[in-house]
């Protein structure tokens, strides 16, 4: 850890680890930014064996861009070889993610299969079903962002093959992370009910009565919807940002079938248009192939300092610990995609850097952010331009 600049536990370390060790199930429950990554991971290579040529923890991640972060992770905690007496053996960690060339991983698996696996619930199950991979070793099934996980439908049925059918609690010991649990003990019932986790599962809730990092400002600012454009770009001309994420909502599938720009477009056209130090802005949205969304988040973390404009796929996870400055330029859908646009900036445990959060609003949608506010516990001061 040290040598990576890890000196001291994040309160998520410091509370989930001493749970983690005892071979409990677990649900990670806090703040964005604060270390949960690291937590489950310390606890994974506390427990593999090197020597087995075997799977034996698996890590699964809403996103291709969180895999990818997470296996970088890993591998960098992987580089030191684990003294294991004898003889030193590092193990290998492999990336099973959209967008990937799962043939190549069919091989791997069945020559020399990996002890780590980092996947997203599609792949992954494409090479359950073709019986490529084998969980009869797996000894830690990680579950990140598994609010998101749960309730996004597209991978909710094969998460619940994951827990119940291709691997057992009994066997396993299974760890569920995220920033965000609504009705975390409906959540916690639900667990122990399906057999995802067994009945002693612990629920190690970090900072229960403050969802998001006390670090962060938040503010808002009125304008009717068609004076957006000039208001976010007063707002950047104002704030002078080192590093910001302008988030827009995704295009809804109307707009897309009249034909209609995307929002990510328009406002990247614009602001490119308006101003010459707006000339290198970075895109991140669904609507990206995967390779230009590697692209983007290569360019953006060699810069340093950046402009993202990106879509709520930006929101869960990535890590850009640059970041200071946080825009809505549309407001998010509901509280937990507030908190988690919010949370891409404030990622610099024991830092004391002012973060800022603003949203631009139009007046008629002034009740929902007081109902974020009040569900999310801030303060947000108004801006007068
Ligand atoms: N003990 C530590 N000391 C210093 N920095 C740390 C420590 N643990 C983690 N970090 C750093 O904190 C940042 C946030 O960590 P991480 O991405 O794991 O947060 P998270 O809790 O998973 O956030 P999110 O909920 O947004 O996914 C990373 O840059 C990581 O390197």
């Amino acid at each position: 850890m040290e040598e990576n600049g890890f000196i001291t536990p994040t309160d998520v370390q410091q509370q989930g680890l001493p749970v983690l060790f005892t071979g409990c199930d677990c649900v990670l429950h806090a703040q964005t930014g604060s270390g949960k990554t690291l937590t489950y991971l310390l606890l994974v290579y506390s427990i593999i064996n090197t020597q087995r040529h075997a799977v034996q923890a698996l890590i699964v991640v809403p996103t291709r861009e969180l895999g990818m972060q997470v296996t970088k992770v890993a591998r960098m905690l992987a580089a030191k070889p684990i003294d294991t007496g004898d003889q030193q053996k590092s193990c290998t960690v492999m990336a099973l993610l959209d967008g990937g060339l799962l043939k190549r991983h069919k091989t791997w698996l069945k020559a020399d299969p990996p002890t780590i696996v980092v996947a997203t619930v599609a792949s992954l199950c494409q090479m359950l079903e073709k019986h490529v991979l084998d969980l009869g070793a797996m000894r830690v099934l990680v579950i990140d962002e598994v609010d998101f996980m749960f309730n996004s439908s597209k991978q909710v049925s094969s998460l619940r093959k994951l827990l119940t059918s291709y691997s057992s609690i009994h066997s396993r010991q299974t760890v569920f992370a995220s920033a965000s649990i609504p009705q975390h003990r409906h959540f916690l019932h639900d667990c122990v009910q399906q057999k995802w986790t067994k009945s002693n599962v612990v629920h190690v809730h970090v900072n229960p009565v403050e969802p998001m990092p006390s670090r962060l400002h938040h503010r808002y600012m009125i304008c009717p919807r068609n004076q957006r454009f000039q208001a976010i770009l007063s707002l950047l001309q104002l704030d002078l940002p080192d590093s910001a994420i302008l988030f827009v909502n995704e295009q809804s599938e109307k707009s897309k079938k009249v034909g209609d720009m995307p929002t990510t477009t328009l406002l990247i056209d614009f602001l490119k248009s308006s101003h010459e130090e707006f000339s290198n802005i970075s895109l991140l949205e669904e609507d990206q192939n995967f390779n230009s969304r590697a692209a983007s988040l290569l360019e953006v973390r060699k810069n340093g300092c950046y402009l993202i404009v990106a879509t709520d796929l930006a929101a869960r996870g990535v890590d850009l610990p640059e970041t200071t400055h946080i825009y809505n330029f549309d407001l998010p859908k509901s509280a937990v995609h507030y908190l988690h646009r919010a949370g891409r900036t404030g990622r610099k445990p024991f830092s004391e850097d002012k973060c800022i959060v603003t949203s631009i609003i139009a007046p008629e949608e002034h009740f929902v952010l007081e109902r974020f506010k009040h569900e999310l516990k801030f303060h947000c001061e108004e801006l007068f331009l």
